[in-house]
């Protein structure tokens, strides 16, 4: 998935890397919405007029039922079916009861990084967002690459 793409850009979103002991909070997609059952973070689409801070919070807020912070802009890829995605580095308070709106969010799970990139129902685009991270394109604060992130992520 290339940084800069001739793909042309029909939608923009906004993707929350949330860590927890050295955990991503991933969600499984519910069987009603795009790309039923996959992996991936929480997110969604970028509203009109709406800041990507503002849909990154108000995304977990839907999805998950609590209210995050904003950390850091990560990276920004094009997805081949052409959405624009901001990686935002997100916080939530360390014992957050999750409330999820089940019509798009089917289950949550904290997943290391190791365990996500092998996951099948991983998302295309989160495991290219992984793959560069593990070639320290990026560096995601207070998590490291695991040791043996080359030999997983061929
Ligand atoms: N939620 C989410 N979307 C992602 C991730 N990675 C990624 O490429 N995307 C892409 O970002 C776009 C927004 O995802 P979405 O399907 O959840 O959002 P949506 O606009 O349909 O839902 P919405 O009604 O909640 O805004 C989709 O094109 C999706 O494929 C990810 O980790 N989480």
């Amino acid at each position: 998935m290339p940084r800069k793409s001739q793909i042309p850009i029909r939608k923009r979103a906004v993707v929350g890397v949330i860590l927890r002991h050295n955990t991503f909070l991933t969600i499984r997609r519910s069987q009603q919405v795009v790309a039923p059952g996959k992996v991936c973070f929480p997110g969604g689409g970028i509203e009109h007029g709406e800041s990507e801070q503002q849909a990154l919070v108000r995304e977990i807020r839907e999805e998950l039922g609590v209210t995050a912070t904003a950390g850091q802009r990560l990276y920004e890829t094009v997805t081949p079916w052409g959405t624009s995605v901001a990686w935002w580095h997100a916080h939530v308070e360390e014992n957050a009861q999750f409330a999820l709106q089940t019509a798009e969010v089917a289950e949550t799970h904290w997943l290391a990084p190791q365990v996500l990139l092998r996951h099948p129902d991983l998302l295309t685009s989160n495991r290219d967002f992984l793959v560069a991270w593990g070639r320290s394109t990026f560096a995601i604060p207070g998590i490291a690459v695991p040791p043996d992130w080359d030999e997983i992520s061929d």
